[in-house]
């Protein structure tokens, strides 16, 4: 399959240029984890943070978008590494970030231990997040591949709950293509256990492909 993805990301994105921006990232999300576990901060102390919070975000300028490096299109295999988006992105603090390796058969794979930010009911992954998880490696695998597509239908099977603390295994394949219509299945799979598998009918772009 096509080129490396590691080439693709020294020609057009390499975290490693960026060390401010995937560090501010990261100390955010570790923020955001603390704040929303922390049990024994006080209510008083915690409204001190938010004044100290407000100051440094006052610091800094920001913009309407998410600062990122459009993904190419493919062909390409191996590692990909996100920018902006809420998935993938080593800048968002939303991301988690799962990396993802397209392989060369075609297929994708990647880890992710989810945060407690995205607990659902009964003390597992809420499975709109696991949706997410699923829809966005599809649709990254679907990229790697030279398809450039948006999610027409998904359809995700909840098998058991998804447990939080745990590395999420994902991956994703093509069942099938029709014309423009790209059907897509994933799977998240826990300590050897599926929990989620997920259908996703793809349609793709009729002219060029979108950034
Ligand atoms: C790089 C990072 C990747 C991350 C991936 C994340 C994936 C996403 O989140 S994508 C965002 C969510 N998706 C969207 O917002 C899509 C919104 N919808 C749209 O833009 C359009 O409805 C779109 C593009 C899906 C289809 O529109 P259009 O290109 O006009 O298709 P259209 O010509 O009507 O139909 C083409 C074929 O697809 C079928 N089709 C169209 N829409 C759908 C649909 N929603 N579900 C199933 N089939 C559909 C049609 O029936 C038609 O089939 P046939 O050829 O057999 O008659």
């Amino acid at each position: 399959m096509g080129q490396d993805w590691t080439q693709l990301e020294r020609a057009l994105f390499d975290p490693a240029g960026h060390p401010g921006r995937v560090a501010v990232a990261e100390a955010v999300r570790e923020l955001m984890r603390a704040v929303a576990t922390t049990t024994a901060a006080t209510d008083d102390e915690l409204g001190e943070v938010a004044g100290r919070l407000r100051q440094i975000t006052a610091g800094i300028v920001a913009g309407d978008r998410c600062v990122r490096y459009p993904l190419p299109t493919g062909p390409f295999s191996g590692r990909v590494l996100g920018s902006g988006d809420p998935v993938f992105g080593m800048f968002n603090p939303v991301a988690g970030p799962l990396v993802v390796t397209i392989e060369p058969d075609g297929t994708a794979a990647g880890v992710l231990t989810p945060s407690p930010l995205f607990e659902g009911p009964g003390g597992a992954v809420h499975g709109g997040y696991t949706a997410f998880l699923v829809d966005a490696v599809m649709g990254t695998l679907l990229r790697a591949l030279g398809i450039s597509a948006l999610t027409g239908t998904l359809s995700v099977r909840y098998l058991a709950l998804t447990p939080l603390a745990r590395p999420l295994h994902l991956s994703a394949w093509v069942e099938s293509t029709d014309g423009r219509k790209v059907t897509a299945a994933a799977r998240i799979t826990v300590d050897g256990r599926p929990t989620v598998t997920a259908t996703g009918l793809f349609i793709a772009a009729a002219g060029p492909a979108q950034g």
